[in-house]
């Protein structure tokens, strides 16, 4: 799926919503997802990331922006798209996007991102989103040719503490390094306030997830307020 520089520039400074259900919940169905996707373009979403084949391509059409896919494998260690053979059919499911683990742990095909990534463009037209956990990371996804780099996994991969809300002072980090291509905050961005402050980082775009699209914590984070 061809994504033209155009459309990429296009998500400068939005919004990107993040639509996942985890195995076993109520919403755990991909119509579902594509449904949560398609009413966050509606709020002004200008991308969506979504994660498993089926939630891909009912996303694909539903939404006509640009659609993250990623294809989330165990819990541990590299679960976030951990193989190139994963990244090809979340491309083939129609990820104009296809985001992968891009810390520098060991991947489970034994392949470097480098070649991951390489595998990527040859194999597709998708382009791929990095997503890194410290600065280390998104230096060495850069040197291996990721498209965009994300700081999802800042506070999970154990470089990074995991911080209450957005990891800013990585978000910075990187891009004082001045990577020359996107950088996308994620991870623990819970409030507008907290969108803004990731962008003023110097966040190119923001994604935001559970705070928008898992009923089952907002509610909790609301009960446990409630119950101080
Ligand atoms: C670490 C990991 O597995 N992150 C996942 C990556 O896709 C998702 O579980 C997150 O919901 C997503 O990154 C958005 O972050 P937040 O839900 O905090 O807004």
């Amino acid at each position: 799926m061809l994504l033209a520089q155009p459309q990429l520039a296009a998500l400068e400074g939005g919004l990107i919503v993040s639509a996942q259900a985890y195995p076993g919940e109520a919403m755990r169905d991909p119509r579902t997802m594509a449904q949560v996707a398609a009413a966050s373009v509606v709020g002004g979403a200008v991308a969506v990331r979504v994660q498993g084949l089926a939630d891909v391509q009912f996303t694909r059409s539903a939404v006509e922006v640009p659609v993250i896919g990623l294809f989330k494998d165990g819990h541990d260690g590299v679960f976030i798209t951990p193989t190139l053979h994963h990244a090809l059919a979340v491309a083939q499911a129609g990820a104009h996007i296809v985001a992968l683990d891009g810390t520098r742990r060991e991947r489970p095909d034994g392949r470097s991102l480098a070649e991951t990534i390489a595998g990527v463009h040859a194999g597709s037209g998708a382009l791929v989103m990095a997503d890194c956990g410290s600065l280390d990371d998104a230096l060495a996804a850069a040197e291996a040719g990721a498209d965009l780099i994300g700081t999802t996994l800042a506070g999970y991969s154990g470089e990074r503490p995991k911080t209450e809300g957005p990891d800013l002072e990585l978000i910075a980090q990187i891009a004082a390094a001045g990577l020359e291509r996107p950088l996308i905050a994620e991870g623990r961005i819970h409030t507008p306030a907290h969108a803004r402050a990731a962008r003023e980082a110097g966040a190119f775009a923001v994604v935001v997830g559970t705070a928008i699209t898992h009923p089952s914590s907002i509610t909790s984070w609301f009960d446990a307020e409630l119950r101080r």
